[in-house]
């Protein structure tokens, strides 16, 4: 379970002249066997809140809790916890897949017999059998994608936070992308992801957190957003909501 609990965080230019209020209280729960969405305009602060959930932002007021450790007490601990998907494939072209997971298993600290009963289980459960000691150079964009899924996984966190992460995937990577995250959440996980795309939050979340200016504008089930703006469908109920789509795709 991820807790967001009451979060600023001001940017500052290097002459102090202009401060960007870039998160303004920003308080929300993601649960476990839920997949929750962060919906927002551009510039809402969706991509500061979740850097601050991985312990690469400090905020200037408020904390955040995975699986009850405090990001900023035990960073170590809490990232245990958490699987994150990265908005860019930064993937090393000249490791093989196994290489690549393999590093990555090292850095959440498995060895020996356990990371590699783990490497085995993630290259298995995302059906990278045939491609995992092939060097990445040359991976098709779902290829690639299930790479990173298995670095973001191999050390089977309980959260899993995704930024964007179906921008720029072809709609083959996406339907793969979205079952996995279906079968991580039927398993009991909890799932936080951040999107431009109303269609697939509304197709997927069991939660949305929208957010506005820094701010919970809302929050509910697809279902109940509608209700509370008295609209028939997710793109309406945001605009009324928050008063405008802009940076918000269809
Ligand atoms: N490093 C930074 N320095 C200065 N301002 C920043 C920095 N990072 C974010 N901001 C500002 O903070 C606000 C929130 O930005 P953020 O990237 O969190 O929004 P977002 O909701 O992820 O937007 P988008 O959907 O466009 O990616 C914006 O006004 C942005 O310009």
């Amino acid at each position: 379970m991820i807790e967001v609990n009451n979060l600023h965080k001001y940017f500052h230019d290097k002459k102090g002249k202009n401060t960007v209020k870039a998160l303004d209280g920003l308080s929300f729960t993601a649960k476990d066997g839920e997949i929750t969405g962060i919906l927002g305009p551009n510039g809402a602060g969706k991509t500061t809140c979740l850097r601050t959930l991985y312990g690469l932002l400090s905020a200037d007021e408020g904390f955040v809790t995975i699986d009850g450790i405090t990001v900023t007490e035990k960073p170590l601990a809490a990232r245990a916890k958490l699987g994150i998907f990265p908005d860019k494939f930064g993937l090393y072209e000249r490791l093989t897949a196994y290489e690549q997971i393999d590093y990555f298993a090292s850095l959440h600290g498995l060895s020996g017999k356990t990371k590699k009963d783990a490497i085995a289980q993630v290259i298995d459960d995302l059906d990278l059998g045939k491609l995992a000691h092939r060097k990445t150079v040359g991976f098709s964009q779902g290829q690639r994608m299930k790479v990173t899924l298995a670095q973001a996984l191999v050390h089977q966190p309980q959260n899993f936070v995704l930024d964007e992460p179906t921008r720029g995937l072809d709609v083959m990577s996406t339907r793969i992308l979205r079952e996995h995250l279906a079968k991580f959440k039927a398993k009991g996980h909890c799932i936080l992801f951040s999107s431009h795309v109303m269609q697939e939050v509304a197709a997927l979340c069991d939660r949305v957190i929208i957010v506005a200016n820094g701010k919970l504008a809302a929050q509910g089930t697809p279902q109940e957003l509608c209700d509370l703006a008295g609209e028939a469908n997710l793109e309406d109920a945001f605009v009324k909501l928050i008063g405008t789509d802009e940076g918000v795709a269809a």
